[in-house]
Order: structure tokens, then sequence, then C-alpha cells
């Protein structure tokens, strides 16, 4: 069996660990005993996940003297909502579930982000851990604490600032990820070499097939990659307000994609696609960066199948609705764009013009 990798976020008294490795969960879950928790936990899913993982997650739990009160929710964007947080929180009030009574979130980011939410809610704030089950959960949303819903106008619009006490990311989990959900986490793996680290992008270049392949020989470090950048960045900007923005690169665009149609016909990831090769493109249009670049970003997108375009008729609400964006400050709309791979600044004021045009013409199916 290999060893866990572990990668620690450091955030003084919320510092955490991620654990990642294949089949881990036994090992992770022996370790609830050494946190300060009562002997109950709340363990939240969605139907599609559970399916799969629940059964034994629970057989885990309860062997560590543990009672389960397990609560489904459906699968899929849509649910990461004000009403469906509702009605899990009157479920852990049904239950009169403790201050130190856990919420485990066992899914991707829709079920993570969630269940972080209701957990800074409960009575003021109970722990939360996280077992992320996609590559995008494992790579991105169990790290940072940032947990939402979505609300018709934007994205995340309802949501905090809540760290996990813990993330537990096992690889085995994905083998039964469908592949148009693998392919969407990739995006937000591209973003951290685009962002921050050229050389990760050039290992992910050049293993591209192994990476779709899900191969065990690259998996760990690709991942363990991702969380220690995201980890790096978080703990210098825990709440947002600076540096952290960066990790909302592409998702300018993409947020406002995905609300424009009604967080139904993307995926996060590919809306995130789509947003990263619009603001490539705006970096063109505004003379940051050369076309090669572009190019370069382009054709990793293509090969894994990611979408780059949408059809015109979002054009004009996704424009509109970029000013729902939550890095708007004085009505002006922030873009996070690269000056080089690994590189990026944060630009405000590009003339709506500019974007519309740069959109138009570059973005359209
Ligand atoms: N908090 C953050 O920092 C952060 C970062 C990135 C994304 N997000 C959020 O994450 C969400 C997207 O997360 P996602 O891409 O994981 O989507 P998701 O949670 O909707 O999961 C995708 C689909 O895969 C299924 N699934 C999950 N794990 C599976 C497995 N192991 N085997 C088979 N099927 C499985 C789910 O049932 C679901 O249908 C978005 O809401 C996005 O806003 C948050
Ligand atoms: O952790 C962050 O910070 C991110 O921006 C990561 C993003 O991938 C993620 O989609 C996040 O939920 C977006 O945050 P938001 O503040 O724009 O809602
Ligand atoms: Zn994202």
């Amino acid at each position: 069996m290999c060893v866990a990798r572990k990668v620690p976020v450091n955030l003084g008294e919320r510092s955490y660990t991620i654990t990642i490795g294949y089949e881990i969960l036994e090992e992770c879950t022996a370790e609830l005993g050494t946190f300060p928790l009562e002997k109950e936990v709340f363990l939240l899913s969605d139907r599609e996940v559970h399916k799969y993982y629940g059964s034994s997650l629970e057989t885990l739990i309860a062997d560590q003297g543990f009672k389960v009160r397990t609560y489904l929710m459906p699968p899929g964007e849509e649910a990461k909502s004000w009403e469906q947080a509702g009605e899990i929180l009157e479920k852990m009030l049904e239950g009169n579930l403790g201050r130190k009574a856990p919420v485990l979130a066992l899914g991707g980011g829709v079920v993570g982000d969630i269940a972080g939410f209701v957990a800074a809610l409960y009575r003021r704030g109970v722990p939360f851990i996280q077992i992320p089950t996609t590559l995008l959960a494992q790579v991105d949303s169990s790290v940072g604490g940032k947990v939402a819903v979505n609300h018709p106008l934007g994205k995340n619009m309802l949501g905090t600032f809540y760290q996990p006490l813990a993330v537990w990311a096992d690889l085995r989990t994905l083998d039964t990820l469908p592949d148009n959900e693998w392919r969407a986490g990739l995006a937000e793996v591209v973003k951290y070499g685009i962002i921050w680290d050229e050389a990760f992008f050039e290992f992910l270049e050049n293993h591209t097939l192994e990476i779709l392949r899900r191969d065990p020989s690259v998996l760990p470090e690709m991942i363990e990659r991702c969380c220690q950048i995201k980890a790096e960045v978080v703990g210098r900007d825990e709440k947002d307000e600076g540096l952290r923005n960066i990790l909302n690169f592409g998702h300018t665009l993409g947020h406002a994609l995905e609300s424009a149609t009604h967080y139904k016909e993307y995926r996060h990831g590919e809306a995130v696609a789509i947003g990263m090769y619009g603001a490539m493109e705006l970096a063109y249009a505004l003379g940051m960066i050369e076309k090669d670049v572009v190019t370069r970003v382009k054709d990793i997108l293509e090969l894994w199948e990611l979408p780059i375009r949408f059809p015109a008729k979002f054009l004009e609400t996704v424009i509109q609705n970029l000013i729902y964006d939550k890095k708007v400050s004085d009505k002006k709309v922030l873009f996070i764009l690269p000056t080089a791979i690994g590189k990026v600044e944060m630009v405000r004021d590009i003339p709506q013009d500019i974007i519309r045009r740069v959109v138009q013409e570059n973005l359209i199916l």
C-alpha cells in the first residue's frame, strides 16, 4: 500500500492537514477519536456518491464508536441552494445534534460547499470534515474554507469562510467518477499551473494522456501539488482580501456563464475552462501576453475535451452578470489575467465594450 501524502494548511488555530492517498479512509477515520468531538456524526452526501462509498464509510465511523446520522441530497449543482441548506439544517435540528457533533461531507464540491455552509450556521458552528470524491473537490473545493450556496443572481452568493477540521482525499474514490466529471476537475488543475507554477504546467503538458487515464503513477503527485499551491495561497490570504483572488482565474466569466444558464448547462469546471480561455484572449487583446501563450492553454484544454466556447444566446446575460461577481468593487469588474504561464495580475477597469468584443470574437460557438 502506498504511503499517504500530507499537505498542511497553516492557518494558526484553524490549521489542518490534507491527507491524500489510495484507500486511506480506514486510517483517517481512526483519527476521529483524536479530535475533541461528540460520539455522533452527521454524514452529508449525495445519493449517487453514497451508493458507492456511503455504507463502507458508515461502517468505518461506527467502528470508531460513533453513531452516524446520514442525510442524502440530490446530486448536481442545482441542489447547492438556500432551500436545500434549509432542509439539511431542519434535519440537524430534528436530530438535536450537539455543538461538537461534526458534519462529514462525502462527495464533490457541491456536497462539500453546502456541508461547510450548514456546519457554519448550525448552533453558530460545528466542526466539519471534508471527504472529497471528485477530482475537482480533491484539488480545490475541499481546501480553503470557502463554503456557500448559489443564488439565481450569482454563484456562491450566500456563504462564509469556515475551515474544515481535516480533509481526507481517498484517490480510490476517483475510480468511479464519470469521464466528463474527471475532465471538469482538470480545468481547476490547469488553473494552478497558469496562475502559479510554470513547471507544473509543463508537467501537465508532458503527461496529458496518463492524466486522462487517471494513471496512479502521476495522480498522487498532481493532486498533492494542487493542494500545496492552494494551501500556500490560502495560508497567505485566508479571507480573499488580495492574493487569494488569483484562485478565481477563469471564474469571472465562468461564474457569469453558470448563473446565466441557471446552473444547468455547464459543470463548474467546464464553465471555468471557458472563462480561463476568455481571460487568456482578454490578456492578449490588452497586450499582456503573446498569442503562443494563449495557444498553449487552448491546446491543453482542447486536448482534454474541455469546452472553450458557448452559444451566442447566452452572451448578453453573461456580460450583464459580470457585475454580480464577488470581486466587483466600486461597480468595477476585476479580471485575473496572465502575463506569462505561472504569473497573473489583477486588472480592473477594462471597458465593457472590450470585454464584449473579445468574448464575441473568441468565445462564441
Ligand atoms: N469552495 C471552493 O473553494 C470551491 C472550489 C471549486 C469549486 N467549488 C464548487 O464545487 C462545485 C463543483 O464540484 P464538483 O465538480 O465536485 O461537482 P459535484 O459535487 O456536483 O459532483 C459532480 C457529480 O459527480 C458525482 N460524483 C461525485 N463523486 C463521485 C464518485 N467518486 N464517483 C461517481 N460519481 C461521483 C456527483 O454525484 C455529481 O453528480 C461547484 O458548486 C463549485 O462552485 C468550490
Ligand atoms: O478558493 C478560492 O478562493 C477560489 O476562488 C477557488 C475557486 O475554484 C472556487 O470555485 C471558489 O468557490 C470561487 O469562489 P468565489 O468567491 O468566486 O465564489
Ligand atoms: Zn472553481
